[in-house]
């Protein structure tokens, strides 16, 4: 008889009951102490080498859950486990094996891509002909062309600028990559090129991906599994085949209102 080799399915990213909350001082003399719980005990794991999507409207929690994962927000409840290390313990070793894009990419925006993306590779410590070599191609298959190079940030275009981050994050080539709503606020053709990016990043890198959005195409896209957060918990998860079957619909935004009882607002800039 012999014996079958088990497929190892890896967790790489695992989430146990999250929860964060905000303190807000209101009133007229700010002595009221309101409480807002951004997440209310959010459970949910992503194997190595999945796409795992995060959906969810405004105020849902999805980049309160990306910065604690990011290590830019401490929880107040719960654990993150992700690649064997623990947080709050594991961070130092964590910032060196993950990239992370929010929409929020700090840059020295005087200065061109180049200068910025040469910074961040001393910062890495990566050897700064390869890692130009590396940066020029991420930006080339984003769709930038190489005469924008030495151009200062601050003259570009969000779409540019959100490319630009997304080659940050990728210029140590990470196993896991955290993505805040990567595509928001970019034009169809930039979304495109994302996209393609990360599908390729996937198949060819085979690097784990978490991503938050609120575009349900680009969820149903990119993920293998999809999450739909409301209100601070994670409501129902599953391949956008599992959950349009769960709802009893053919229609991925019919499934979220239907699990979640909430709607999606889309942005008028996003319709693709
Ligand atoms: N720094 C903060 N201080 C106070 N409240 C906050 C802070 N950050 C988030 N919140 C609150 O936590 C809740 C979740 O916000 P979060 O930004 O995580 O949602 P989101 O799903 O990412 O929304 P969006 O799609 O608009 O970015 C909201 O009610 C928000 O007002």
């Amino acid at each position: 008889m012999t014996l079958q080799t088990p497929v190892e399915t890896k967790t790489a990213i695992e989430v146990r009951d999250l929860k964060k909350v905000f303190r807000k001082r209101e009133g007229m003399f700010r002595s009221v102490v309101k409480e807002e719980w951004a997440l209310k005990g959010v459970s949910f794991h992503v194997y190595e080498g999945e796409t795992y999507g995060l959906l969810g409207p405004n105020g849902s929690g999805k980049s309160t859950l990306i910065r604690i994962l990011s290590t830019l927000l401490t929880a107040d409840g719960g654990t993150v486990r992700m690649l064997g290390h623990k947080l709050p313990e594991g961070e130092r070793e964590l910032r060196r094996k993950m990239g992370r894009v929010s929409v929020d990419a700090a840059f020295y925006k005087k200065l061109s891509p180049r200068e910025n993306l040469l910074y961040a590779a001393q910062l890495y410590g990566l050897e700064p002909k390869k890692a130009e070599k590396r940066a020029m191609e991420i930006l080339e298959r984003l769709g930038i062309e190489s005469r924008r190079f030495t151009d200062p940030i601050e003259e570009m275009s969000r779409g540019m600028q959100q490319k630009i981050a997304i080659t940050r994050a990728l210029l140590i080539n990470p196993p896991l990559l955290l993505l805040d709503e990567p595509t928001t606020g970019l034009d169809p053709k930039s979304r495109r090129d994302v996209q393609t990016f990360l599908e390729d990043l996937r198949r060819e890198e085979g690097t784990t991906i978490l991503l938050t959005t609120h575009d349900m195409a680009e969820a149903e896209r990119l993920s293998d599994r999809i999450g739909f957060l409301a209100h601070g918990r994670l409501v129902a998860e599953g391949s956008a085949a599992d959950l349009k079957a769960q709802a009893g619909t053919d229609d991925l935004e019919e499934a979220f209102i239907v699990l979640t009882g909430e709607e999606i607002k889309k942005d008028e800039e996003e319709s693709v």
